[in-house]
């Protein structure tokens, strides 16, 4: 992805300095129908870190993505994205700012009616790149996933991992400067699971761009925080001596609540009595 990352993309303007958080999330809260969504939620993202969402079915954690991106405005609070308050920006600069940001979806939401590659290469037709230089970048992110083959296939001809990878290398495509994974490894076996926080892994690790990772798997989310990618094999391994990955932070949601905002030795040695229940 070297090149991808070297490529830039029209849609970065307004780059935010090096210290400046990439998301900061200031006492948001969600109601839906009096039912209390999100309640006073605060955290910030860093540049470079991965932060793993956790949590039981029903706790916000979808909803806090959406806000993320301007689907859903809070009740109160703010929420900064790129330095920039996307709860109070016009649609025509949210969907400047959505250019900076690729979405994996919960069902991967590929279009069924187009081929593999055009879905791949849907988000670069707003930056009106030549044909030639399109193809090699749609090549490049599924040769990412590992899927080049597949650029003249359905959707409908994929397995169900195969189709989470093509979503991963349409989210990748435009370079983006956050990259939110809304449970992408939802309804997969676990081996099939694996292979998609492979791939997490290896564009946290390659091109280090900022990223929320939803997960329903605490399996996977360890492996986050466990696994490095080795630019040598070519491979994901595990950190040698039970290292842990220092970019990889965990927040975890109950009931709209944060109740765990830390890294991952912190939240191995929380002595919560609810948090060692859910681990457990
Ligand atoms: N647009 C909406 N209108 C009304 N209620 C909503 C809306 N979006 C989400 N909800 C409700 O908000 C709650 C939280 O949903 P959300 O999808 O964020 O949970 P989650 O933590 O992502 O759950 P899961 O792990 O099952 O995906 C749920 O009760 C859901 O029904």
């Amino acid at each position: 992805m070297a090149d991808l990352a070297q490529s830039g993309s029209a849609t970065l303007e307004n780059k935010p300095d090096s210290q400046e958080p990439i998301v900061v999330v200031e006492d948001v809260s969600i109601t839906f129908d009096v039912k209390p969504i999100l309640q006073n939620v605060s955290f910030t993202v860093q540049r470079g870190e991965t932060r793993i969402i956790l949590g039981p079915a029903g706790g916000g954690k979808s909803v806090l993505l959406k806000l993320i991106n301007g689907l859903l405005k809070p009740d109160t609070g703010s929420i900064q994205v790129f330095g920039h308050n996307v709860s109070t920006m016009r649609e025509k600069d949210l969907f400047k700012l959505r250019s900076r940001i690729g979405m994996v979806f919960q069902e991967s939401a590929l279009f069924d009616s187009i081929s593999v590659g055009d879905n791949v290469s849907y988000r670069l037709h707003e930056d009106k790149l030549p044909e030639e230089e399109t193809h090699a970048r749609v090549i490049e992110a599924l040769r990412f996933v590992e899927l080049e083959n597949t650029i003249e296939k359905f959707p409908s001809e994929l397995s169900g991992g195969m189709r989470r990878r093509v979503s991963i290398a349409r989210a990748i495509i435009t370079n983006p400067d956050l990259i939110l994974y809304d449970s992408p490894t939802g309804g997969l076996d676990p081996i099939t699971s694996t292979t998609i926080i492979d791939l997490v892994i290896k564009q946290r690790d390659v091109t280090q761009t900022t990223s929320l990772v939803i997960t329903h798997r605490i399996q996977d989310a360890y492996l986050l925080a466990r696994s490095r990618f080795n630019k040598e094999t070519g491979k994901v391994e595990q950190i040698p001596n039970n290292g842990i990955d220092d970019s990889t932070k965990f927040l975890v949601l109950n009931e709209g609540k944060v109740v765990f905002d830390g890294t991952t030795e912190e939240l191995v040695h929380s002595t919560d009595p609810w948090l060692r229940e859910y681990l457990s």
